[in-house]
This record gives C-alpha cells, sequence and structure tokens, in this order.
C-alpha cells in the first residue's frame, strides 16, 4: 500500500495548493497553539480549508480538548479532520465531532513506552493516530523538527488496528528509512520541506520521490 504524505504547517492557500502538486493526500492547518513555527489565525485556516479540493483532506490542529471548544472551532473551520494536539481529548470531544461528520486525529507524543497505552486508549475512539516528538508537559505540542524512537512506533504501529500518521524530524534524506522501518500510513512533515520558514518546492519534490523510492 502507498504510504499517504500530509504537508503540515500550510499557512496560505498558495502553500497548500504547492503542496498538493507535489502529491500531499493532505494538509494541516495549525491554529492557535502555545508554542511552535506554523501557527495561523483561523480564518486563514478557514480559508485554506475551503480551498482543499476533494480527495485532499484539510486536517486543523487544535489545541483545544474540552468539547464545547473544539467543536465550536471545527464548525466554524469545517476541516476534513481536526488533529487533537494537546493529550487525549474528553470522549466528548470525539463525539462531538463524531456528530459533525469531522474525522478526530489523535496525537501522542512519543516520550517513551508509555506511548504504546496512550495510543491504544486513543484508538478506541479516534478516526486516526499520529505519532509526534512533542514534550507535552514543557508546552510543546509539536513541530520540533526532532526524531523520536522509531522502536516504539513501530510497535505502536503493529498493535494498533487504524491507520497511524508518522512525524517528527522527517526529511527527505530519512523518508525512506521511517516507511521501511516502522511502515505507518502517511508519513507527516513540516519542518523538513522548508527554507526560511517558507514551504519549498525543491525539498518537497526530494520528500516525494524519496518516499516513491522506499
Ligand atoms: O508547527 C507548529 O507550529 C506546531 C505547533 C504545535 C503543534 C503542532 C505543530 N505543528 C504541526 C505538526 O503536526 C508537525 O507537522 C509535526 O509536529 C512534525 O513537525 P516537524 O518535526 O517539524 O516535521
Amino acid at each position: 500500500m502507498r504510504t499517504r504524505l500530509k504537508v503540515c504547517c500550510i499557512v496560505s492557500v498558495a502553500e497548500a495548493r504547492l503542496a498538493i502538486a507535489h502529491g500531499a493526500d493532505a494538509v494541516g492547518l495549525v491554529s492557535a497553539m502555545p508554542s511552535g513555527p506554523g501557527i495561523i489565525p483561523d480564518e486563514t485556516c478557514a480559508a485554506i480549508a475551503r480551498a482543499a479540493p476533494p480527495p485532499v483532506a484539510s486536517v486543523l490542529l487544535t489545541s483545544r480538548t474540552e468539547a464545547s471548544g473544539v467543536a465550536e472551532q471545527a464548525e466554524r473551520i469545517r476541516p476534513s479532520a481536526v488533529q487533537l494536539v494537546d493529550g487525549a481529548a474528553s470522549p466528548e470531544a470525539h463525539e462531538a465531532l463524531r456528530r459533525l461528520g469531522i474525522h478526530a486525529i489523535q496525537v501522542v507524543h512519543v516520550e517513551d513506552e508509555t506511548a504504546l497505552p496512550l495510543a491504544q486508549e486513543a484508538a478506541r475512539t479516534a478516526s486516526a493516530v499520529l505519532l509526534d516528538s512533542g514534550r507535552p508537559s514543557e508546552g510543546v505540542l509539536g513541530g520540533t523538527g526532532e526524531r523520536h524512537d522509531w522502536n516504539i512506533s513501530r510497535e505502536i504501529i503493529a498493535a494498533l488496528e487504524i491507520p497511524v500518521f508518522l512525524a517528527g524530524g522527517l526529511t527527505p534524506a530519512n523518508a525512506p528509512e521511517a516507511i521501511q522501518r516502522v511502515r505507518p500510513f502517511a508519513l507527516d512533515v513540516c519542518s523538513g520541506v522548508r527554507t526560511a520558514g517558507a514551504l519549498d518546492p525543491t525539498k518537497l519534490d526530494a520528500f516525494a520521490r524519496a518516499m516513491a523510492s522506499a
């Protein structure tokens, strides 16, 4: 099965089009966060979500966890999916998204082996799990440019029956190894395809080619 590509930290409709032209299956839109390089206003998230043509998915990243807050933002922006980045969102938040017909992607930050039970719990309600390299205890919820322990990720993917995205420090140089060793449903990349903050067509092309070569 082909490994899917999610290009995250998209800041404009033009960047979304560039990512899609290079084969992105999904574009990630980072709304308000405690910190991070890719944050954009909700109005920009909504404009990009409207511009993403089917079957490309628009994924809204939110640090909200309460059902009412998650649902309010999702209803306004209308993405295909919401990526919950700040620990396990409440079952009510998942249920609110389900009622809106919007998928929930639950992020699990792989800090140590405790990520496995967290991912198994998340898989009970989420449509997909995304394994990332944040440090929630320090208010870092993604966009680190750092890899985590892929042995743990591989173990999680083998244990789960739902799609699992792999994120954190991916680049054209390590994408083939990520696919071969970890076998994720999709790769998620932010800093590895950017230069001086802007989406870089040369790096995007190299990333897509690296994935195809795996
Ligand atoms: O990029 C941000 O500003 C950000 C902040 C807080 C949560 C998530 C954020 N980025 C979105 C992502 O999901 C990244 O694609 C993912 O963390 C991988 O980033 P990178 O290691 O830079 O490829």
